[in-house]
């Protein structure tokens, strides 16, 4: 499990709108890759082009190559339901399906796949559950809602529901975000051991988180509002924190900007 993915010269557009220009960069399999860089510079916009979210959004296409091992995304016939079932998304707000049961929850990708077998959904919530480090505090109210759970729990529930469908990747944005800090820390810990079996790719504003969970981390930023985001520079996460190469990055991690 877990596959690499290469981008080659990626332009991003909503519409005539260029968000994100000429991103090259490797990921590499059962790695954590961080993506950082100021408000508005696309990190959000590029990482929905690795799962064919972005062009959800009206007028959102993208030029260049996103491979996933060998096969390219955007070719002609590739599906892009299929895409995103490989490589799965967690969001920003928690965003279960508030009435759904935490079961339900749990299962909602799978039974969209025509899964039914009652024993196989409880295998795999359970499953799902404990990948996601939940199940010990929910398996004695699996047919509560997905409401009833705190903001960290319905975090991993969503994170649950995401790994139920067996994706070879997993892109978080900014996961964190509304969570209180025991909270993330146990989503980060999640994403450590997560990484074993999963490519993981998480968009962070919290430098701290970056250093903490990456392997790799990736620098964007732009010359000025309403230009392109590009990726200026990416490395080991080490690298771009003790001694970047590209002096912007140096300024945005010791908080001289953005
Ligand atoms: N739906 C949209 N339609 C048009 N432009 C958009 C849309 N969403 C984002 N943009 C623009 O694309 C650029 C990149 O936005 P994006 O949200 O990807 O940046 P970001 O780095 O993730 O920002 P933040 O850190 O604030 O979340 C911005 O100029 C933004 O205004």
């Amino acid at each position: 499990m877990g596959k690499r993915i290469d981008v080659q010269d990626l332009n991003v557009y909503y519409s005539a709108f260029k968000a994100v220009e000429d991103v090259t960069m490797t990921i590499e399999p059962r790695s954590v890759t961080a993506f950082i860089g100021p408000s508005g510079c696309g990190k959000s916009t590029f990482l929905r082009t690795l799962n064919r979210m972005h062009e959800v959004t009206p007028g959102g296409r993208v030029e260049g190559k996103v491979l996933l091992d060998d096969t390219d995304l955007y070719a002609p016939g590739v599906d892009a339901v299929g895409v995103r079932r490989t490589v799965g998304m967690v969001f920003q707000r928690p965003n279960p399906f508030p009435t759904m049961s935490i079961q339900d929850n749990v299962t909602a990708g799978l039974r969209l796949n025509g899964i039914k077998g009652k024993k196989v959904l409880q295998e795999k919530t359970e499953q799902s559950l404990r990948g996601a480090n939940l199940w010990n505090e929910v398996k004695d109210r699996l047919g509560k809602p997905g409401a009833s759970l705190s903001g960290g729990q319905q975090q991993r529930l969503c994170i649950a529901r995401a790994i139920a469908v067996e994706p070879q990747v997993l892109l978080m944005d900014e996961p964190c975000s509304a969570l209180d800090p025991i909270s993330t820390l146990a989503i980060e810990d999640l994403v450590t051991e997560l990484k074993d079996r999963y490519t993981i790719v998480i968009v962070t504003h919290n430098m701290q988180q970056a250093s903490r969970v990456s392997d790799k981390t990736a620098f964007f930023n732009l010359a000025a509002t309403g230009k392109p985001g590009r990726l200026i520079e990416m490395n080991d996460t080490q690298k771009i924190f003790n001694n970047p190469e590209v002096s912007a990055t140096e300024d945005y991690i010791s908080g001289r900007f953005g």
